[in-house]
């Protein structure tokens, strides 16, 4: 019996794959001709640019995949597991059936334009979600209805907390034996400190999990699995009588009270409303303006609707596709202050840039005033350049068509952009951007314009945390070396937080990665994308160094160069900080009497002397965090270069750095362990072994959640060890939490670890 069920599996598995093959030869084609065809213009109130975000695993792609089948830009449904979904084209995305690149993709749903990213949820590739974020005006925070909040959902909602961005609520795999409406929304409301406003009410849960109530409508949605294709587009919609199921009845009566009054304390429009008209009876409400006035509280983040679903069972993906219409906003209503500036000429953000071996660097570009059309010069602020861009795509995962322009609110690809990279200001012309900061400056009274005024003209870009691991990468023969610098160039184009460098003592190139994940995909790139067979070094962890004392150090240079004499003597103090956030900028001030005497270029100079000694410290070249540094005085002969100026003020500040004692910081991890009773005591104790420090013990239904922090340096190979301790039943996150002090003994150990004498 169980062989035929797994013959029946691989048969079903290779026609979905067939299905799928011809599906991206031609039907996609036809669809994209579809959308090409029709009025491609969308009034803005109907368009929504929307992303899906969520803890690894939850169901974004499977979720997105549902809406691209539902709204019918695809004809067969892709599954994550068998490697046939739209948005998770990468190879190394099918292979491991998880998001590493957000992908975007352009769909109609009921005559609104919906632009979906559907982003990772492996905190190795947070910044790709934070860039995504950056450019939406609304999210569906997908959850597993039987986890509830999970680690990097915690992440990716203060990501979208920090951008504003209103979000609706998914609890997705209602049909799982574990899972629980009530358990899920609990935790929504504990650990994100938000309001949950129940818009649905499964009908059964698990095994049984078959529809759901629409709380505002009191209308039932049942799916009614037809005996040859389940594929949840049919399904019975009709109003819940109390004759129906009383029980049901009730609590979607006393949830709909419950949702009014709610609504009621957040919104004072709607609030008059239940005060006034409707007091004598509530259920006498129309939807149609509770559903207003849920909008108005949502799109102020006031609280979140949440819904509820399976999208693996193809439950409850029509109802969610027409709450982003319903609730989520319109680019219209999101409020950005640099508009009113560029009035109806162009401004526009490059987000995310992919490089196409036959189009060159493609750059996806979100437009939010004026318009874009192919053929046309653009202005990017931030590198102050002119460029040209050539065409115009509309974005469909991994394929793309031609369009015509480019409306405000709406997202697509340009190709031909050379020079801008993610996190860049397009604007019409230099023209323009002056014109720009001149208004700015008239609006902010006249004042002269300062660095933070100009950057308000810019769109912000990303913050990119540093990397915490790094590893040395060899090609496999000196005449492959300009292969790899072009190959590594155009992939930290495209992802800004890899990070490469040259080791000075040996020459090597070395990786700089957020995790053992990123590094490992970036080396499977660059041998299927662009052939290159690399040789990964040992993974290294990044440290950082600090100092534990007060120092003061001078320095002299004094070089003839020519008939150039170049004189500089330098004195000055370095302090360790303490309380603030690690930074690796050191804050530098002047003693009284030195700054008046220096101009401007020769200020930069000796800020680029100390800031550069501060990138590789003095004990093993980690880079240098949390110093005060004082220049106490300065000489210099006027003929003496700004190069010459830098270098002893550099030496000077690795003098002052080894006086005040160098102290290594290690990377301390967030690590969250999500296992079953059964094996906690085994997690536990290797965990006592890696240096670890459990916080607390959640309960996650049956499973125990082990909240910890532990030294990066002691989770190596983690995932192997984890599996084999829990039959591969645990899972676990990590994520920077700060640096901390090493003590002497391992301090000295590491030192002799590096020096190869150990
Ligand atoms: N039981 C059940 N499983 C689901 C459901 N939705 C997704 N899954 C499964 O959950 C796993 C992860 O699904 P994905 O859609 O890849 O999740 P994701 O959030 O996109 O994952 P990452 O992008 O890697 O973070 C796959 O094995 C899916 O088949 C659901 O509604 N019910």
């Amino acid at each position: 019996m169980e062989l035929v069920k797994q013959l029946w599996k691989l048969l079903v598995s290779y026609f979905r794959k067939k299905d799928f093959a011809e599906l991206n030869q031609g039907q996609l084609h036809g669809n994209l001709g579809a959308i090409f065809g029709k009025n491609n213009v969308f009034a803005l109130c109907r368009i929504r640019n929307i992303g899906i975000m969520a803890h690894i695993d939850a169901g974004k792609t499977t979720t997105t995949e549902r809406m691209l089948y539902y709204s019918g830009y695809i004809r067969t449904l892709g599954d994550v597991d068998d490697g046939d979904t739209v948005t998770d084209f990468m190879v190394q995305e099918r292979e491991r059936g998880i998001t590493i690149q957000s992908a975007a993709v352009t769909f109609d749903w009921k005559d609104y334009r919906i632009n979906l990213i559907d982003t990772p949820g492996h905190v190795d590739f947070t910044v790709e979600v934070e860039r995504c974020l950056r450019v939406l005006d609304g999210a569906v925070a997908v959850f597993d209805a039987s986890a509830g909040v999970e680690a990097q959902t915690l992440t990716v909602w203060r990501q979208a907390d920090k951008h504003q961005i209103p979000r609706i609520c998914f609890l997705n795999k209602m049909d799982k034996s574990r899972a629980s409406f009530t358990y899920a929304v609990e935790s929504i409301k504990q650990k994100l400190k938000t309001k949950p406003l129940l818009l649905q009410l499964p009908i059964g849960e698990a095994k049984t999990f078959r529809g759901l109530v629409d709380v505002v409508t009191k209308e039932q949605i049942i799916w009614k699995p037809t005996s040859d294709l389940d594929d949840g587009k049919n399904f019975e919609q009709k109003l819940l009588l109390e004759a129906d199921d009383p029980n049901l009845f009730q609590e979607v009566q006393d949830a709909r009270n419950t949702l009014i009054e709610q609504v009621a304390d957040l919104d004072d429009e709607f609030a008059e409303l239940v005060l006034g008209e409707y007091s004598e009876n509530l259920d006498l409400i129309p939807a149609d303006k509770l559903q207003s006035a849920i909008r108005r509280v949502t799109l102020a983040q006031k609280a979140v609707p949440v819904l509820c679903g399976s999208a693996l069972k193809n439950k409850g993906v029509q109802p969610l596709l027409d709450a982003v219409t319903m609730y989520l906003p319109a680019p219209n209503e999101r409020s950005y202050e640099f508009l009113q500036w560029y009035k109806d000429d162009l401004c526009a953000l490059a987000f995310k840039v992919l490089h196409d071996k036959c189009r060159g660097p493609l750059v996806f570009i979100r437009v939010y005033s004026g318009s874009l059309k192919p053929q046309s010069a653009v202005y990017n602020i931030n590198k102050s350049c002119t460029e040209r861009m050539s065409r115009l795509l509309l974005p469909f995962a991994d394929q793309q068509i031609e369009i015509p322009s480019l409306m405000p609110g709406n997202i697509a690809l340009t190709v031909g952009l050379k020079q801008s990279a993610t996190g860049d200001t397009i604007v019409l012309s230099k023209a323009s951007a002056v014109a720009a900061a001149r208004r700015a400056r008239r609006d902010a009274g006249g004042e002269k314009r300062s660095s933070s005024n100009i950057e308000s003209l810019l769109l912000a870009g990303v913050e990119i945390p540093d990397p915490v691991f790094f590893c040395t990468i060899e090609p496999p023969s000196m005449a492959k070396q300009q292969d790899l610098d072009n190959a590594l160039s155009c992939l930290q184009r495209e992802d800004p937080s890899l990070k490469v460098k040259l080791d000075p003592d040996t020459g090597q190139t070395v990786l700089c990665g957020m995790g053992e994940l990123h590094i490992e995909i970036i080396h499977d790139r660059i041998k299927r994308e662009y052939g290159i067979e690399t040789y990964l070094g040992p993974l290294q962890i990044a440290y950082r160094e600090t100092i534990v004392n007060a120092a003061q150090a001078t320095d002299v240079l004094d070089k003839t160069v020519g008939d150039k004499r170049h004189f500089v003597t330098a004195e000055l103090e370095v302090r360790p900080r303490s309380g603030e956030r690690a930074t690796t900028k050191p804050a530098i001030e002047y003693a009284v009497g030195v700054i008046e005497e220096l101009p401007k270029e020769v200020q930069g100079a000796v800020e680029n002397g100390i800031t550069n000694s501060c990138i590789q410290g003095p004990l093993l070249g980690f880079p240098v965090q949390d110093i005060d540094v004082t220049v106490q005085s300065l000489t210099l002969h006027p003929n003496t270069s700004h190069t010459m100026l830098s270098a002893c003020v550099s030496r000077c500040m690795q003098k002052a750095l080894k006086k005040a004692g160098i102290q290594i910081l290690e990377p301390l991890m967030n690590l969250e362990i999500t296992v079953s009773e059964d094996h906690l005591s085994a997690a536990l104790a290797d965990l006592a072994q890696r240096r670890g420090n459990v916080q607390e013990i959640q309960s996650r239904q049956d499973n125990r959640v082990v909240v910890a922090t532990v030294p990066l340096a002691e989770m190596m190979g983690y995932s192997t060890v984890l599996r084999s301790l829990t039959s591969g039943s645990a899972t676990f996150t990590l994520e920077l939490a700060s640096y901390q002090a090493l003590n002497s003994q391992e301090q000295s150990a590491l030192l002799q670890r590096r020096m190869g004498l150990v």
